[in-house]
């Protein structure tokens, strides 16, 4: 049984990733990463990569949202896009697999409907993420059932290029809100304490924060540039 959305309820789930061009890359460090999360109180993390996944569920036996971040030179959808990485993920062990659900071509030109009924047959009990970007994403993930909708996109596409989720009160994430038919986790750019609390407070299921937490580069970035200005 995979009780994955029980454990997150109105919960955080911290993201540990490093890609291969950040100073942090690497499973060892992604996997002390999820130590110093576990050890803080989150009772999930999210990992890119078959090999971070295994580090991380070596070292902390938490339940994984888990994809594989993959460029590919026909497509510019990149989290988990094809069968390929969906089936390695799953494979891996993660709770949940998460995959782009832009509306955008896919690699090879697979189908985002052709890859959910694949998985639904080969993993049963694997859950499925949907990281839109936009309200038309929403009700897409909607109908193909996946089983928690996710903001990760928002702000990512060219269609959404610069919007951040928090924006006016989070008024585009309460509009995902009434929109979603699944369990919604809001993920990108929830960068204090007081925004991760505000998405649990508006009807989240859960909410996961990145690089305010796991991205030193970004977080001492930010200091750097507050002092030199
Ligand atoms: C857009 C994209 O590729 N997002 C990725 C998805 O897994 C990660 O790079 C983000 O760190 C993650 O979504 C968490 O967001 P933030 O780090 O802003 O808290």
């Amino acid at each position: 049984m995979n009780d994955f959305l029980d454990t997150v309820k109105g919960k955080l789930v911290v993201s540990c990733q490093a890609l291969s061009n950040e100073p942090l890359h690497s499973s060892f460090i992604m996997a002390r990463m999820a130590r110093a999360a576990k050890q803080a109180g989150s009772v999930a993390i999210r990992a890119n990569s078959v090999v971070d996944i295994q580090a991380i569920e070596d070292e902390t036996n938490l339940p994984i949202i888990g994809l594989d971040k993959v460029d590919y030179d026909d497509s510019p959808v990149y989290i988990t896009p094809t069968i390929k990485e969906m089936r390695a993920v799953a494979s891996a062990g993660a709770a949940v697999v998460a995959c782009d659900v832009t509306g955008q071509p896919r690699p090879h030109g697979e189908k985002l409907a052709d890859i959910v009924a694949q998985m639904r047959k080969e993993f049963p009990d694997t859950l499925l993420m949907a990281d839109t970007a936009t309200l038309e994403n929403v009700k897409e993930a909607n109908e193909l059932g996946f089983d928690i909708i996710g903001t990760t996109m928002h702000g990512y596409t060219p269609d959404t290029e610069g919007l951040n989720i928090a924006d006016n009160d989070f008024s585009y994430l309460k509009k995902v809100l009434l929109t979603a038919k699944h369990p919604v986790i809001a993920e990108g750019k929830v960068d204090t304490p007081e925004k991760a609390r505000r998405c649990i407070d508006l009807g989240c299921h859960a909410v996961v924060v990145g690089g305010a937490i796991t991205r030193p580069l970004e977080i001492a970035t930010k200091f750097i540039n507050a002092v030199n200005e």
